[in-house]
C-alpha cells in the first residue's frame, strides 16, 4: 500500500492570553496508507480534533511536517491548501454544516461545481449515484429541513465524496446521531472505504472504532498506542471478538 499521509514530529502550540503556551500536539508521527480505515480515540482534550485539523491543512502546524499525496502541507499557500482540501479530501463533522438556502441535491454537487474538474452532467450523475448508494435517492428534491439527522449525515457523506477524494476525515461523525443511525453511518463509511477511499475518524464511540482497521490512542497530545483489528467487512471478523479485544486494550490505555 502506498503512503497517503504521513506526519513527521507534528507539533501544535496555542498561545493563550499574553504568554501562556499550550502544547496541544507533541511530536506526533502517524502514517495513513491509501485505503486505510483508522480511528483516533483518547480522552477529551487529548488533541484528537487538533490532530485532524492539522493533518488536513485546516489549521497550520507549529513545527514538524505533514506530507499528503506527496505534497508538504507547510509549503502550500492558503489557496493551494483549500484547493487540495476541495479536490482530494472530504470532511464530515458531528454538526452537519449544510447550506440552508440550497436543497439537498445542490448541497451535494456544490463542491464539484466549485472544483470545476468535470462537466456538470457528469457531476449530477455521480451525485445521483451517491444518493442511491447511501440510501437517500428519494430526497433528491427535498430541502434540508425535510430530512432526519441520519439522512442529513448521509447527505454530508455524499457531499464529502462528490469529488472522489483520496481520504475522508470524520470528526465525531456519528456523535449527534442515535445508536441506530450511528451504526448505519459507520457501516456506510466502512463500505465506502472498501471502494478504496481512506477514512480517518475521531471518535469516542467504541461501536464506531470497532469497525475500523486500526485504532490509535492519544493522550495529552501524543499518540501512545495503536491496535490493529483487521478489516471487518473484508475478513468477516466476529464483532464480539473485536469488541472484546478493543475494550480490553482501551482499558489498558486508561480510557
Ligand atoms: N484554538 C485554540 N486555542 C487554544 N487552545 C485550544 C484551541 N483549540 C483547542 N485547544 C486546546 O487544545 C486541547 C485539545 O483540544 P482538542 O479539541 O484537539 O481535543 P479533543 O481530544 O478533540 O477533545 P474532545 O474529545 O473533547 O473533542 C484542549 O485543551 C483545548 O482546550
Amino acid at each position: 500500500m502506498e503512503t497517503l499521509l504521513e506526519t513527521n514530529n507534528l507539533s501544535k502550540t496555542y498561545v493563550v492570553g499574553k504568554d501562556n503556551q499550550i502544547n496541544v500536539l507533541k511530536n506526533v508521527n502517524i502514517k495513513i496508507n491509501e485505503g486505510d480505515l483508522v480511528s483516533v480515540m483518547g480522552p477529551s482534550g487529548s488533541g484528537k480534533s487538533t490532530l485532524l485539523h492539522n493533518i488536513s491543512g485546516m489549521d497550520r502546524l507549529t513545527s514538524g511536517n505533514v506530507k499528503f499525496c506527496g505534497e508538504e502541507l507547510v509549503n502550500l499557500s492558503e489557496a493551494e491548501l483549500s484547493s487540495l482540501r476541495l479536490k482530494k479530501m472530504g470532511f464530515i463533522f458531528q454538526q452537519i454544516h449544510l447550506l440552508k438556502n440550497l436543497n439537498i441535491f445542490d448541497n451535494i454537487i456544490l463542491p464539484a461545481y466549485s472544483a470545476k474538474m468535470e462537466s456538470r452532467n457528469k457531476i449530477n450523475k455521480r451525485a445521483k449515484k451517491l444518493m442511491k448508494q447511501t440510501g437517500i435517492a428519494d430526497l433528491i428534491h427535498n430541502d434540508i429541513t425535510q430530512a432526519s439527522g441520519g439522512q442529513l449525515q448521509r447527505v454530508a457523506i455524499c457531499r464529502a465524496l462528490i469529488n472522489q477524494p483520496n481520504i475522508i476525515f470524520g470528526d465525531e461523525p456519528t456523535g449527534a446521531l442515535n445508536s441506530k443511525y450511528a451504526n448505519e453511518i459507520m457501516e456506510l463509511l466502512a463500505e465506502i472505504n472498501q471502494t478504496g477511499t481512506a477514512v480517518l475518524l475521531v471518535t469516542h464511540d467504541i461501536k464506531v472504532a470497532v469497525k475500523t482497521e486500526r485504532v490509535v490512542y492519544m493522550l495529552d497530545g501524543s499518540i501512545v498506542g495503536e491496535i490493529k483489528l483487521g478489516r471487518y467487512l473484508r475478513e468477516n471478523h466476529d464483532m464480539e471478538v473485536r469488541e472484546k479485544k478493543l475494550s480490553t486494550w482501551l482499558m489498558q490505555m486508561g480510557f
